[in-house]
């Protein structure tokens, strides 16, 4: 019946839509209530037949089965960790490296600075725009297959959006859980007698977790990508912020104080201002991620065995464990 589906892609365009500007826009079109009313309807359409049902509706981002455990994934590409930056001199080291790598001066190079957010990193595949794989980072070689859990995140495109749907897309990303979030969790969980978690990286990690995607699905997670490991076609000649850019209009979250910066001195300060502001964010970061933001420098320089040449974390001192 034409006129069923045609209320049905409509319901889900609006779904999606709506669900792309609260949780990657920040900025909300349908109420709660709303959106509620239309995820009914497109259930009971769905309901009614079956034979509508497919995979990257909104419907079907709580899956019920249980897991009854998690499988291995390999990460085509090592999630690999990175080198650290404690103060000025090794930030102005780092680019010293880079520059002469690169045969350039240091106050030429053009890098990116986005927080490093404390929260659990993860990998998403895409093929054909739709998503196919979520896994943990694991040890940076394997992860875990939690697929079931990420989908249950708002913030995850089910499919990607737009009209440049690339073959193949590898995002990886920060899931983290803002304080309030977080203190509301805990909130719960002293009441019900339930785990209490020590502090938000390690409630997101738990919640990505759960054999129970009905779980995962209760608890407030955001997905904020960082990067691309794999994209075909791939963007050439791009510039990290560009690629960022373009995972927004795919339908990501990407860091909202991500900077371009010529230079080491705008780094360094750029690592005092966003330290200087850290305790307003709402949520935990350890640092700050600098890359060289020329994406054919970055394959120019790779990787050293463990950790990338061209990229390096300056991290902040420990803050105290929040107390729960
Ligand atoms: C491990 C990691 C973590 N983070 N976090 C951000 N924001 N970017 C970023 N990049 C990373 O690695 C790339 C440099 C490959």
């Amino acid at each position: 019946d034409p006129q069923l589906l045609e209320e049905v892609t409509q319901l889900r365009a609006e779904l999606d839509e709506a669900n792309y500007r609260y949780y990657v826009l920040d900025e909300p079109t349908l109420t709660d209530a709303d959106y509620d009313r239309r995820l009914q309807r497109l259930k009971q359409l769905e309901a009614e037949n079956p034979s509508l049902i497919s995979p990257d509706s909104p419907t079907q981002r709580v899956g019920a089965a249980p897991a009854d455990g998690f499988p291995s994934v390999a990460h085509a590409i090592p999630m690999l960790s990175l080198d650290n930056a404690f103060n000025a001199e090794d930030i102005i080291a780092f680019a010293q490296r880079v520059a002469e790598r690169l045969e350039c001066e240091a106050d030429e190079v053009e890098f990116t600075c986005e927080p490093k957010l404390d929260g659990a990193a993860v990998s998403l595949v895409y093929e054909q725009g739709v998503l196919v794989s979520g896994a943990t980072r694991g040890d940076g070689r394997t992860g875990e297959g939690i697929t079931s859990n990420l989908r249950t995140l708002r913030s995850v495109p089910l499919k990607l959006m737009g009209k440049q749907i690339p073959e193949l897309l590898e995002v990886r990303g920060e899931v983290i859980m803002r304080h309030k979030g977080f203190e509301a969790l805990n909130e719960r969980a002293r009441e019900e007698g339930s785990k209490v978690f020590a502090n938000p990286r390690n409630a997101a990690a738990g919640s990505l977790r759960q054999l129970n995607p009905q779980i995962t699905a209760t608890r407030p997670l955001e997905f904020h990508a960082y990067q691309a490991a794999r994209l075909e076609p791939d963007m050439g000649d791009a510039t990290h912020s560009e690629l960022m850019a373009r995972l927004i209009t795919l339908g990501f979250r990407s860091s909202a104080e991500l900077k371009v910066l010529t230079g080491p001195q705008a780094v360094v300060e750029y690592c005092e201002q966003l330290g200087a502001k850290r305790d307003q964010l709402g949520y935990d970061i350890d640092g700050v991620v600098i890359k060289v933001n020329a994406l054919r420098y970055q394959r120019e320089l790779g990787f050293v065995a463990r950790a990338p040449r061209w990229a390096t974390a300056f991290k902040y001192p420990a803050q105290e464990e929040v107390t729960t």
